[in-house]
């Protein structure tokens, strides 16, 4: 295979992603090695290697197939680890939902179970528990987590600013929930909390222009679940 033909087929690398993700892979080379390998008929299989100004290499073994698919391995050198979004099995997971601004916090929680359902985690691994405001959540994302009964915890509220200092100390108290729970536990709490100056930027955030914050919780506890499951134990 011809160098100029690797490259041109590079720009086409496909990394196994999930479709919903759009996380860069940065691999800032300061020199790159290629050797050709192989040769089939249907495919070109070949090693890559990028070293870094640190003299770090990483190996990659490519596999560059005829229908413009290709597989990306990391063979030797560095190890990464990263959580799967498609590994769902087993996992369960609990959402802690503030009642306080229900008119965003009920479509932020329908976008977590959409993103669960489409990820393949079943109904019955899912349980939600409703807390009267965003104050509320890090005690009982806590219990949750202690109990040792799920993967990750997805915490969902709306802080939305009013005439006094009371957004910041709701925003704060759930920030700081939120986190010492996870710490305490060791199960992944994850922040769905908007903390937003007014209604608007909340509907925006909450399945408007914005997207849906929510769902993005949901894939966040999925591959935070992935992460300390399949490969931090
Ligand atoms: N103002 C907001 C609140 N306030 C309520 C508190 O969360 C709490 O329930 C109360 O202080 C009793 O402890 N909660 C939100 O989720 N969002 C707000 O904008
Ligand atoms: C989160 C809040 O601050 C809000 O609901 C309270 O409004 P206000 O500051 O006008 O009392």
């Amino acid at each position: 295979m011809a160098l100029s033909a690797a490259t041109s087929s590079f720009k086409h690398v496909n990394c196994n992603l999930p479709p919903s993700s759009s996380q860069p892979i940065s691999l800032t080379p300061f020199s790159l090695t290629f050797v050709s390998k192989q040769s089939t008929p249907s495919s070109v299989s070949s090693s890559i290697q990028f070293q870094s100004s640190n003299n770090k290499g990483v190996d990659f073994g490519l596999t560059f197939s005829k229908n413009n698919r290709s597989n990306f391995a990391c063979t030797e050198a560095v190890r990464v680890l990263t959580g799967s979004l498609t590994s769902t099995q087993g996992f369960k997971f609990a959402l802690v939902v503030a009642r306080f601004n229900e008119i965003i916090t009920r479509p932020l929680l329908e976008g977590a179970l959409d993103t669960f359902k489409k990820y393949s985690v079943k109904d019955e691994d899912i349980d939600v528990v409703w807390v009267p405001g965003s104050f509320e959540i890090g005690i009982i994302a806590e219990k949750l987590g202690m109990s040792g009964k799920y993967n990750a915890i997805v915490c969902i509220g709306a802080v939305i600013r009013g005439e006094t200092t009371h957004y910041d100390a709701v925003a704060n108290s759930a920030a700081s929930g939120v986190l010492n729970a996870s710490l305490k536990s060791g199960v992944p709490c994850v922040f769905g909390v908007l903390t937003t100056e007014n209604m608007e930027q909340a509907m925006n955030r909450a399945g408007g222009k914005s997207g849906n914050k929510g769902a993005e919780a949901a894939l966040t506890a999925i591959e935070m679940a992935s992460l300390c499951e399949h490969h931090l134990k």
